[in-house]
């Protein structure tokens, strides 16, 4: 087992550096990296994922490759143009109504975004569930002009009930991230009537196999996101993506650029906007330099019991 923590170049959800643990099995490697914000209980998904990657491995794929959108986080205009450029991709998310950022900083920050995209590339925003419904229809309003087109608003409010009274408002595509991930039983969130997409992150769903159950019961279209995990965590969301039967969009597995560096030399940053689906997670043999504190190891170690326990007594 081991514990990382890896710096992140910019803030991104409120962390600036990003921890987990590596753990190894008959399979090869999986890793196990709740944010701090999850509870031992919310974080039982994320230990079933990891253990699904290290002991048992994943479905076939029925594609080899995911094109994915570059993540652009709460920096200046300037910044995003470069990042945008530099990733080579098409799609860019855009994250907006952060505390730190006004209304009006977030719409420079999508038209330097458009700028570094020009017209033919896909823009999307998400707001984190920050939004009540009347900001979100006046924001979704204005950052659609400032982007020169959205392709989708991700999670603009917190519940499903202000998901479906936004999108009768405006006429940007609205996808459901939190609603389904943070939901009590993800397989029973009916979002099919308050989104157009769906977002499936691999780690909090439960891995590989919950996740593609969740794609066919939601009935949507769905986009794989990250959890900004290492390169051994992000292998476990192309594998989703590489197993999902229709892909209609770039994918948020582009996160590697978010992070100041990686515990595997295979590092999954993408070429010409994208990715390759792997068999299993790439060796994490550069993980020396980000080996965490003795403190932080420890405090992994304890979270690991704990989650393990739960995951233990948890209904199969
Ligand atoms: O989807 C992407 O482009 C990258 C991943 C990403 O945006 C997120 C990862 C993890 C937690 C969130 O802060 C955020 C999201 O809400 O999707
Ligand atoms: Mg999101």
């Amino acid at each position: 087992m081991q514990v990382y923590a890896l710096p992140l170049r910019n803030r991104f959800r409120d962390i600036t550096v990003r921890e987990g643990v590596l753990l190894h099995g008959p399979a090869g490697w999986g890793e196990f990296c709740p944010f701090a914000d999850y509870s031992d209980t919310e974080s039982v998904p994320w230990l079933a994922a990891a253990v699904e990657a290290s002991d048992r491995g994943w479905p076939a794929p029925v594609r080899d490759r995911i094109e994915v959108n570059t993540t652009v986080p709460i920096v200046a205009p300037e910044r995003a143009h470069e990042l945008v450029l530099a990733s080579g991709c098409r799609t860019a998310k855009v994250k907006v109504a952060d505390k730190r950022a006004t209304l009006a900083e977030d719409c420079a920050r999508l038209a330097a975004v458009r700028e570094a995209l020009g017209p033919s590339g896909a823009i999307r925003v998400d707001a984190n569930a920050a939004w009540d419904v009347d900001t979100a229809v006046h924001a979704l309003g204005e950052l659609d002009r400032a982007a020169g087109g959205l392709e989708y608003a991700e999670q603009p409010c917190p519940t499903i009930d202000d998901l479906a009274a936004v999108r009768r408002r405006v006429s940007v595509r609205i996808a459901a991230d939190e609603s389904i991930r943070r939901a009590e039983d993800p397989l029973k969130v009916a979002v099919a009537g308050a989104a157009d997409v769906a977002v499936l992150k691999v780690a909090p769903l439960g891995g590989v196999r919950r996740a593609l159950e969740v794609a066919e019961a939601c009935g949507l279209p769905c986009v794989v996101s990250s959890a900004v995990e290492t390169s051994v965590g992000l292998a476990a969301g192309l594998a989703l993506a590489g197993a999902l039967p229709r892909l209609d969009f770039a994918c948020g597995l582009g996160t590697m650029s978010l992070l100041q560096g990686d515990v595997s030399t295979t590092t999954l940053s993408p070429v010409d906007g994208y990715l390759p689906v792997l068999t299993q997670a790439p060796e994490p043999d550069a993980y020396a330099p980000f080996a965490a504190s003795p403190e932080v190891r420890q405090a992994w170690q304890d979270r690991l019991a704990r989650v393990r326990a739960e995951f233990r007594r948890a209904p199969r």
